[in-house]
């Protein structure tokens, strides 16, 4: 069935609708993903265990509303008409004990700092979206881990504990998921609602861990200029616009478990819905243009993100924004480099170039993580922050020589003061990382380190 692109004209009234209609769900396709070949399909023991809990998803009310998925596509439209930036970071794989209060705001923080630094630093409106209320899969390079117990998957699929039984992947665990993801959004909306984004409140979102370092110092500056800002915006008497109180947050998170994603699609306004996140995308391993989940997100009307690594070839890149984005709707497609420093200004250009020659409508993301993961003499799996800041100036490189939008970057962080990416102004060596490694998965720049990414990223910006 061909989606609907319209304009909604009272988004409130377009409630999302179970899809329980078999010749609706056949004419969408939602269904075909489930004939096709499958990478990194969780090993669920019981399918019909797992079609039990799929059929109580079926009827909850979603995770997110139609009309917000839409808004976000409209925001990554004026991304990818180089009027914006977009901002995506959060756990690589957040946890069930972690979903707590503390844990969520401060993630929130540490982007809404970041995002602060580059609207302010390179004057441009900032789309900011959360690896959150979601993120609770991993696909994984190996089924067994170092122990030889199956690998952990994200709490979703298993525990990380690390015993036989705790690996064991269960059903239920996506109604666990889908509970956490629901209350994380509630809990964001109410926050970021009622004070936490104010930017009369720019100076409360620096930590004190982070006020007494270089790039906390430099964030308090901005902050000042804020204040002196604020002010003269009321000396003026001009409104106080709800836009300086409030913060769109969108959530997002790798469509990897199809049968949650799928369980919690709905139909509204002519078009499907994954409601399961406002943006979701397909990772490196899961990419393939004839595999499972790219036919899945071929289906839904969310904005949605593909993860390209350094073996991508530019034909490729077209086949999928042939497949995902066929009518060419700006803002529905992100293409995420994921290269690695090293492999980022050779691999890259040639894509790009081809793309934009098609005529293709694509947001440009870099996510310089997962291309420069190592392990450190220690044993511990880490990323220098000079390979990191490497990949993105590379990024930013190849996109001013071609002429494009360095649209957005994709960054796993955490608002806690961990150590689990090497370098940056804190210096943290190999001997640091065992003082407060505690990432499910990959390594995350801490807020420190995150905010001298987004300093860095704001002068480029500006150049
Ligand atoms: O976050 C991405 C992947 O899940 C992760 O890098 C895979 O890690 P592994 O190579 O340890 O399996
Ligand atoms: C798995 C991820 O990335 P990639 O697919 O690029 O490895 C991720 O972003 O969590």
């Amino acid at each position: 069935m061909r989606q609907e692109w319209h304009q909604v004209r009272n988004p409130g009234l377009e409630i999302g609708r179970p899809t329980d209609d078999s010749a609706e769900v056949r004419a969408f396709g939602l269904d075909n993903w489930r004939e096709l070949p499958r990478a990194q399909t969780p090993p669920w023991p019981d399918p019909a265990v797992v079609g039990e809990v799929c059929a109580v998803l079926d009827s909850v009310p979603p995770v997110v509303a139609p009309y917000e998925v839409d808004r976000l596509r409209e925001r990554l439209a004026l991304v990818c008409a180089g009027e914006a930036f977009l901002l995506q970071g959060g756990d690589c794989a957040e946890t069930f004990a972690d979903n707590t209060d503390s844990h969520l705001s401060a993630n929130a923080r540490t982007l809404l700092q970041m995002a602060v630094v580059l609207t302010y630093g390179a004057s441009l409106p900032v789309v900011k979206v959360a690896r959150v209320a979601g993120q609770y899969t991993k696909p994984r390079s190996s089924p067994t881990d170092s122990l030889g117990l199956p690998a952990y998957r994200g709490d979703m699929i298993n525990s990380l504990d690390a015993t036989p039984e705790a690996r064991v992947a269960d059903p239920q665990r996506m109604i666990r998921a889908y509970a956490n993801s629901a209350a994380a959004m509630n809990m964001l909306r109410a926050y970021l609602g009622g004070g936490l984004a104010d930017l009369h409140a720019v100076h409360d979102w620096n930590k004190d861990f982070v006020r007494r370092s270089a790039a906390g110092e430099r964030y308090e500056a901005i902050a000042r200029e804020i204040d002196r800002a604020l002010a003269f915006i009321q000396a003026c008497g001009m409104q106080d616009e709800e836009a300086l109180r409030t913060v769109t947050l969108y959530c997002s998170h790798e469509a990897l478990a199809l049968e949650y994603d799928r369980a919690l699609t709905r139909v509204a306004g002519g078009r499907a819905y994954g409601l399961s996140g406002h943006f979701l995308w397909v990772g490196e391993r899961t990419r393939q243009i004839d595999g499972a989940h790219i036919d899945f997100i071929s289906r839904i009307a969310n904005p949605i993100g593909v993860k390209l690594g350094p073996t991508t070839t530019p034909e490729q890149a077209i086949e999928l924004c042939e497949k995902l984005n066929p009518e060419n709707v700006p803002g529905r497609l992100t293409l995420v480099a994921r290269m690695g420093n090293h492999k980022v200004r050779d691999s890259l250009p040639p894509i790009v170039e081809k793309v934009h020659a098609s005529g293709a409508k694509v947001v440009w993301q870099c996510d310089p993580m997962h291309g420069n993961t190592i392990e450190s003499s220690n044993g511990y799996k880490t990323r220098h922050f000079d390979r990191i800041v490497d990949e993105v100036l590379g990024y930013f490189e190849v996109h001013r020589n071609l002429g494009t939008h360095p649209g957005g970057m994709h960054i796993e962080l955490t608002g806690e003061d961990v150590t689990e990416c090497l370098g940056g102004a804190q210096a943290i060596e190999d001997v640091h990382l065992p003082d407060r490694y505690e990432t499910a998965c990959d390594p995350r720049l801490n807020t420190q380190q995150s905010l001298e990414l987004a300093f860095l990223v704001a002068e480029m910006l500006r150049g």
